[in-house]
């Protein structure tokens, strides 16, 4: 066999140490005589070593994705909704990063998982990086941040045996059962997306837009893919899983590498404060949708990933997304888990990343950074001479900001108390969903797949319970799913009336 050695670089590399200096055998190690030991003075080979001996970073929550580079670009004035610098004028076009992934399962986990998918963006604008960090539901399963990380545990490995395990699941969404809608959802055969970029994307959160005058709107964002969204069901899913359960992210590679580069049409629902107060739905309640009928979709730009990754690591991997990460004119509501995970996700790439992981290439922002932080592991950009207080002999310029409305706090303050009960309301859209929405084969698939995954719970309460929970919704959706589990029907869950619900409270005043 010829030695590799021997070959030429097509591209000139020479084969060096990491800091540089060339080496002429890479597999070669210093030893005392024939046998050994190795010596300590051979840093070629602690080099090599040391350095794998360090390449797994943790994993995030959503650990399996993939992920590619293109760009976003405004298609409609929207101006009047808000003054980002990205949407003064049509025709701007960004740079983009989006990483789409499942939640539940590690980095080398099946891409046809039942699990939300999550739908990461990252704009790159002239005022500083835009992340709209989504999920391909418009719902979630929750409304109450400090539930999260329970939440997220039962969705993972029991402690003890490292199984995923079918009682912790439905234990959680049975006592939590504002999840409801989320599970309709992730039991449709939309919980098996085909891939990962035959997909929409949705804010989930109500996010204000802020405009030139100070006045803001809330906004829902969608992200519409070109050409519709696919799905697998579940025989399709579950044999993928097994015969390439990289399907998804060989797939988004390959129709980019292929000159089929995917495509979304972004839009936005709006609503005034006003409107919101009003408003049948708390709006800060991410289990609710705003009903296209009542708050229709406005165009607002287009995105495009046509560009794959030359390193899966240093680009889709290092990437840091954050719903804090915004600029002037966007802002996040007062949504208590969009205010958590304001926090969660810079705290998380610290840990991951480092606190300079707004440095690595792939998130630092096209414009320049200037600010007095300094030093810290990996400080790529140290910002140079630049002083690192405020400093009057070599001063930054600040940008003033307009507005508020105080009027709107008050009953933001009784928005957020409502989210802690649990009435009527929570039913209705997922009742609309059961009734309305599902065709038969639909209501076939979904009963089948809870069946499916519900029989599988050893705990006779956690199986009535969440019977219950969709009894609330229909009871013949319950009656249908006991009797394919072979179970006694169950009666509803009792709530309180939609009456019970305190937001409206501060008209009353
Ligand atoms: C209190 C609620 C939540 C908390 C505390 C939370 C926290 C986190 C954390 C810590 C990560 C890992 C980030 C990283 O390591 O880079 C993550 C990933 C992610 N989360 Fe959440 N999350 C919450 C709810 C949500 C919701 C409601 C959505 C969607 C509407 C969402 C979408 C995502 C996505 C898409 C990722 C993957 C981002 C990527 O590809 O890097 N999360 N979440």
């Amino acid at each position: 066999m010829p030695s590799v050695t021997a070959l030429k670089s097509k591209d000139g590399a020479v084969y060096t140490t990491s800091t540089g200096a060339p080496v002429a055998e890479p597999y070669a190690v210093q030893k005392i005589g024939q046998i050994g030991p190795l010596l300590l003075q051979d840093f070629h080979h602690i080099d090599l070593l040391a350095h794998f001996d360090r390449e797994r970073i943790p994993e995030r929550v959503h650990a399996k994705g993939a992920g590619a580079h293109g760009y976003f670009e405004v298609t409609d004035d929207i101006t009047d909704l808000t003054c980002a610098a990205l949407f003064n004028k049509v025709g701007n076009k960004a740079p983009t990063t989006v990483r789409f992934s499942t939640v539940g399962g590690e980095s080398g986990s099946a891409d046809s998982a039942r699990d939300p998918r999550g739908f990461a963006i990252k704009i790159k604008t002239e005022e500083g990086n835009l992340d709209w960090v989504f999920n391909n539901t418009p719902v979630f399963f929750l409304r109450d941040p400090s539930k999260f990380p329970h939440f997220i545990h039962t969705q993972k490995r029991d402690p003890q045996t490292h199984l995923k395990d079918a009682d912790m699941f439905w234990d959680y969404l049975s006592l939590n059962p504002e999840s409801i809608h989320q599970v309709m959802i992730l039991f449709s055969d939309r919980g098996t997306p085909n891939g990962y970029h035959h997909m929409h994307g949705y804010s989930g959160h109500a996010l204000k837009f802020v405009n030139a005058a100070g006045k803001f709107t809330y906004v829902q964002i969608h992200f519409r893919k070109d050409g519709g969204f696919k799905t697998l069901d579940n025989n399709q899913a579950t044999k993928l899983a097994g015969e390439n359960p990289d399907y998804g992210l060989q797939n988004l590679f390959e129709d980019i590498e292929n000159g089929k580069p995917p495509s979304w049409t972004v839009y936005v629902q709006t609503m005034t404060p006003e409107q919101a107060e009003q408003y049948r739905y708390n709006i800060l309640d991410l289990t609710k949708i705003w009903p296209h009928s009542q708050f229709p979709l406005r165009r607002i730009g287009k995105m495009v990933l046509d560009r794959n990754p030359e390193n899966y690591f240093a680009e889709i991997e290092q990437a840091a997304f954050s719903p804090s990460h915004l600029v002037p004119g966007i802002e996040p509501s007062t949504d208590p888990v969009l205010q958590s995970r304001l926090f969660s996700y810079p705290d998380t790439h610290r840990h991951r990343l480092g606190p300079n992981y707004n440095q690595l290439p792939v998130n630092a922002p096209i414009v320049p950074v200037a600010n007095f932080q300094r030093d810290g592991f990996m400080a790529i950009n140290n910002q140079k001479f630049r002083p690192n207080y405020q400093s009057s002999l070599l001063p930054l310029t600040y940008k003033p900001k307009v507005y508020e409305n105080a009027q709107h706090e008050l009953w933001l303050g009784y928005a957020n108390a409502d989210l802690s009960y649990l009435t009527e309301l929570d039913f209705e859209q997922p009742r609309a969903l059961w009734e309305k929405v599902f065709d038969n084969t639909q209501k076939d698939h979904f009963v089948s797949n809870v069946a499916g995954h519900i029989s599988g719970v050893k705990s006779p309460e956690v199986k009535a319970r969440q019977l219950s929970v969709f009894a609330a919704v229909s009871q013949d959706l319950s009656d249908r799913i006991a009797k394919a589990i072979g179970h006694p029907a169950v009666k509803p869950l009792v709530v309180k009336p939609a009456s019970e619900s305190v937001r409206f409270k501060p008209k009353a005043l």
